[in-house]
């Protein structure tokens, strides 16, 4: 007898049946398939797939115990699972007639007419045949702690297929599937930019189109032909980092004043390199763990952004001053294991450890930059040869990088007061994107470059005020200049700590876009 019960229509019943049991649903599965074959020529050919995956998942269930189930989840031992992403990829460019339902969008938020893309729904079934195989992918998802504060969602993708296709699936179709995936992020033309979503611990991604390359960019041209040349080389050497035992990473520090185009100079790049960006808030990290696991969960040919790192930095306070020294004097044996606190969770040693350690044996063709306004900030542990390869100084407008503002702003190469201009920025400090700010003002060229000379007399008139004032400065008392004397001896430590900047892609010591030191 049979111990199995039919639960629907379809016919799915429990192992344990015998043949004999299943004698009715047999003829009347003959009884179909005749029908099939006769009317098969009239039955539209979506309609004739649907039937047939319908009656190939029930002549499977009926009489061989044959499936074989793998899970791919969204995260493998604790770090978001790549094989994951490469089917979330993959599968929407095999959505057939069995798929009942997609999510559609974009996040492009640019542009609200940007075409819509497809993605996967959850319990949506995809049929895939390759290589004259057939597999079933579900979506699935379930709340990992129901009830609780930390409600994530857990999500995996279920694939179906014969038992005795299991090592085909791994040896040849999941191979395949990533194959594809990797194409087919290498071909999609836009980039992304991630930021790190603290309350999902996830890379929030949305659409980057920043306008800025290195056409644009008002910088001194042999600077700006150095590190493009810097960046070529760079992602053509996978062979020379992998013969030389390096990881293949490169890690930039731009500084200078703000307005003078780092974050600029870090879309130019990636849009040179054709790199998504993870913009990383160390304050949004709680922990050095945590922090691994952020930074692990970034992907190849990318580029991680900390900005403004000196703001970060708890090592940066504890210089200020005397009283603030004081009311930090529990963290000093912190500081004096190098453990400065770059934010209440993040350790200095946790970023640095990342960048010399698990950084350099994870992930390949990965550029790491930092930004800063105050260099001297940081604590010199950030500064020291092998850290930040290349330094980049971005300063004042100079005269050239006015001219591509103009050329590019107003469109005129030549103009009667270019020569009075060139004298001004030459006399006053004034940034590229003060600069851009004056020039945007009107089309008119004439009526823009006088409001530039304008603003240049007026920047001048403030300097000079500036300058006065710190002439009447107030007297310093001997409690001050014991600080300013304790202050100026910690620098000249720092100093030692900070031998050559740079470093050649090649391991040799050679010049980097550095070290006019003027901010
Ligand atoms: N070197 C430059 N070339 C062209 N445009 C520039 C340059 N520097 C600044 N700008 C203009 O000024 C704006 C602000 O510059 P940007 O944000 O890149 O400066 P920043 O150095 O990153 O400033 P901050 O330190 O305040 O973040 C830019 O959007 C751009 O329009």
């Amino acid at each position: 007898m049979a111990s199995s019960t039919w639960n629907d229509s379809m016919g799915t019943c429990s192992s344990s049946s015998s043949i004999s049991d299943y004698i009715p649903s047999v003829n009347a599965m003959l009884r179909f398939s005749t029908f099939f074959m006769v009317f098969g020529n009239i039955i539209p050919s979506a309609i004739r797939e649907a039937i047939g995956d319908w009656l190939h998942g029930l002549f499977l269930r009926i009489f061989f115990d044959s499936e074989f189930t793998f899970n791919i989840e969204d995260t493998w031992q604790h770090f978001h699972n790549e094989t994951y992403r490469a089917v979330g990829v993959y599968l929407p460019t095999r959505i057939g007639t069995s798929t009942a339902s997609l999510v559609i969008g974009h996040n492009d938020h640019n542009d609200i007419m940007a075409p819509v893309q497809p993605a996967i729904a959850v319990g949506s079934t995809i049929v895939d045949h390759f290589q004259g195989h057939r597999f079933e992918w579900v979506l699935c998802e379930k709340n990992e702690n129901p009830g609780s504060f930390n409600n994530r969602k857990k999500r995996w993708y279920k694939l179906k297929c014969r038992k005795k296709n299991r090592e085909f699936v791994t040896e040849t179709y999941i191979p395949h599937v990533c194959r594809a995936a990797d194409e087919i992020i290498k071909e999609r033309d836009g980039l992304s930019i991630f930021t790190y979503n603290k309350d999902d611990a996830y890379w929030d991604a949305t659409v980057f189109k920043h306008p800025s390359t290195f056409e644009t960019l008002a910088m001194d041209p042999a600077q700006k032909q150095e590190i493009i040349s810097d960046l070529d080389l760079f992602v053509q050497r996978k062979d020379f980092f992998r013969s030389v035992g390096r990881a293949w990473k490169r890690g930039y520090l731009l500084y200078g004043p703000p307005g003078t185009g780092k974050s600029s100079l870090v879309a130019a790049i990636a849009n040179h390199l054709k790199f998504n960006v993870y913009d990383l808030q160390l304050q949004s990290v709680k922990s050095d763990s945590d922090l691994r696991t952020v930074l692990t969960a970034t992907t190849n040919r990318s580029i991680l952004l900390l900005e403004d790192v000196d703001c970060s930095s708890r090592s940066t306070e504890t210089r200020l001053s005397k009283e603030e020294e004081d009311k930090h004097k529990d963290k000093h044996k912190q500081r004096d294991e190098k453990k400065s606190s770059i934010n209440p969770g993040v350790t200095l040693s946790g970023l640095l450890n990342f960048i010399d350690g698990l950084w350099s044996t994870c992930g390949d063709e990965r550029i790491i930059i930092l930004t800063t306004n105050h260099k001297e900030k940081l604590d010199p542990a950030l500064l020291r040869p092998g850290r930040m390869d290349v330094h980049i100084h971005m300063g004042y407008c100079s005269f050239a990088g006015f001219l591509l503002l103009a050329d590019k702003y107003l469109g005129v190469k030549e103009h009667s007061l270019f020569k009075v201009i060139e004298a001004w920025m030459q006399k006053v400090a004034v940034t590229p994107a003060e600069v851009a700010q004056q020039l945007m003002k009107t089309n008119d060229a004439q009526v823009a470059l006088d409001g530039l000379v304008e603003f240049c007399k007026n920047k001048e008139k403030e300097m000079a005020e500036a300058a006065a004032a710190a002439a009447k400065a107030p007297v310093v008392t001997a409690e001050l200049q014991a600080e300013e004397v304790s202050k100026k001896s910690e620098a000249t430590a720092t100093e030692k700590d900070i031998s050559s900047q740079s470093e050649s892609q090649s391991g040799d010591s050679s010049s980097s876009s550095d070290d006019d030191e003027e901010d």
